[in-house]
């Protein structure tokens, strides 16, 4: 490509006070007008990437993980609304997010389950019954029976039967499977984000299917992110309509529509390549994220903007459609990332035109069972930018190291 249309972004953030939701205030994009040279360092090529395999059509599980996931959602959404109404004191008690995830994880794995009869289904999913079995939490398992009963009958397409608590337990243990690389296996994170979910802030629902240890297609239904983050947009206050539902298939782009249901729009990431330029996102929370190795990261790229700070899997949706260009995440150590974190995040930003590697420039490997083996950390960007973040990645890497 002989031009290179630059994005900078983001003067300054805010979170609202009521909704807690960050909004991006001050919008712009400018033109970069020469090629930044390009590090020596590249990128090592996946192992066995999907784009070289022969590609096959995943319509069908796509239309039912998009449903399964905008359903989910609604649930999580009514939960969601109930706890920021409610006292103090219940707020502080983590029981909400425990029915939406449980609820979630049921009605994803029930609808995928049903649509799509297979005999080898296999889901890998964050949580189990194991708990909700338990003579104490009888009244919680009925409380998710009855919200994943009105969820689907909310769809109003069809005649769902109601499902019993056993239903219930059933669908939530379906999520056992270990995946691995041979077969199909759908990976799902029910509630991605629970500490954003309490908070009141980003949260989301992100669900993948691996086929040969490869992620073939992705949907990330983001019930509060803002629709809006366009060009020239510069303020974005609290009428500001929220829910995105993202969306890949590997070989076919990635698209956004509204989780209510507006025609989708291809999306693409930023095409800054000035890493000055660039915006960066990273977790809300400290404990999940080392912040000061990314602004150590930040500062050797001369970035200007603040961090950008929000919970789960939305910032792969954000980074997806341009709202930023760098995502880093650098968890503590000793930490090991879960597949169902990532699964999702990566097809949506690979689909759009991004890359997703570990600290030391390979990419994710999602065939080795429920968990990731990485390299200290996961780096996200668009093509052009990549080896100049992954140089700035490795020598911080350094620094940090000789400093201890
Ligand atoms: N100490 C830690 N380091 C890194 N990630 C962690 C962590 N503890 C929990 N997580 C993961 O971070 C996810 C949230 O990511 P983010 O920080 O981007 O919002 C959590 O997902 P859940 O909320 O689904 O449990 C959880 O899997
Ligand atoms: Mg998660």
């Amino acid at each position: 490509m002989a031009i290179i249309l630059s994005t900078a972004l983001l003067g300054c953030i805010y979170v609202h006070p009521l909704t807690r939701i960050l909004y991006l205030d001050h919008y712009y994009y400018t033109y970069a007008p020469k090629l930044k040279s390009i590090s020596s360092l590249s990128l090592k090529p996946p192992r066995n990437s999907v784009r070289a395999a022969s590609i096959m059509s995943y319509d069908k599980e796509l239309a039912t993980a998009k449903k399964a996931c905008s359903l989910a959602a609604r649930l999580c959404q009514k939960v969601q609304r109930a706890l920021l109404q409610s006292d103090v004191q219940s707020k502080s008690d983590k029981s909400p997010v425990t029915v939406a995830d449980y609820g979630s994880q049921a009605v994803v794995s029930f609808i995928l389950e049903k649509e799509l009869p297979s005999r080898s289904f296999s889901l890998v999913a964050e949580e189990d019954s194991g708990d909700l079995r338990k003579e104490e939490s009888q009244e919680t398992l009925q409380r998710i029976t009855k919200l994943v009963n009105e969820t689907l009958a909310s769809d109003g397409t069809e005649n769902v039967s109601l499902l019993s608590d056993e239903d219930v337990l059933t669908a939530i243990d379906s999520g056992k499977s270990e995946g691995g690389s041979f077969g199909q296996h759908w990976v799902l994170d029910p509630i991605d984000g629970t500490k954003g979910f309490l908070r009141g802030d980003q949260y989301a629902i992100a669900l993948g299917l691996l086929d040969e240890g490869k992620v073939v297609l992705g949907v990330l239904a983001c019930p509060n992110l803002p629709l809006q983050t366009s060009a020239g947009h510069v303020q974005h206050n609290v009428q500001d309509k929220v829910g995105c539902l993202f969306f890949a298939q590997v070989g076919t782009g990635t698209y956004m529509q509204s989780l209510d249901g507006s025609q989708p729009t291809k999306v693409d990431v930023s095409s800054t390549e000035n890493a000055e330029d660039a915006s960066f996102f990273e977790s809300f929370e400290a404990a999940h994220s080392l912040h000061d190795l990314t602004s150590m990261i930040a500062k050797k790229l001369s970035i200007k903007a603040p961090p950008v700070r929000i919970d789960s899997q939305a910032k792969y949706g954000a980074l997806s459609r341009g709202d930023g260009t760098i995502y880093m995440r650098f968890p503590h150590r000793g930490y090991r990332e879960k597949i169902w974190d990532h699964a999702a995040g990566c097809i949506v930003v690979t689909e759009a035109g991004g890359v997703v590697s570990d600290a030391a420039g390979n990419p994710l490997d999602f065939s080795r069972g429920r968990y990731l083996d990485l390299d200290t950390g996961i780096i996200v960007t668009n093509q052009k930018l990549m080896p100049t973040l992954l140089k700035a990645v490795q020598e911080s890497l350094k620094e940090k190291a000789s400093s201890l």
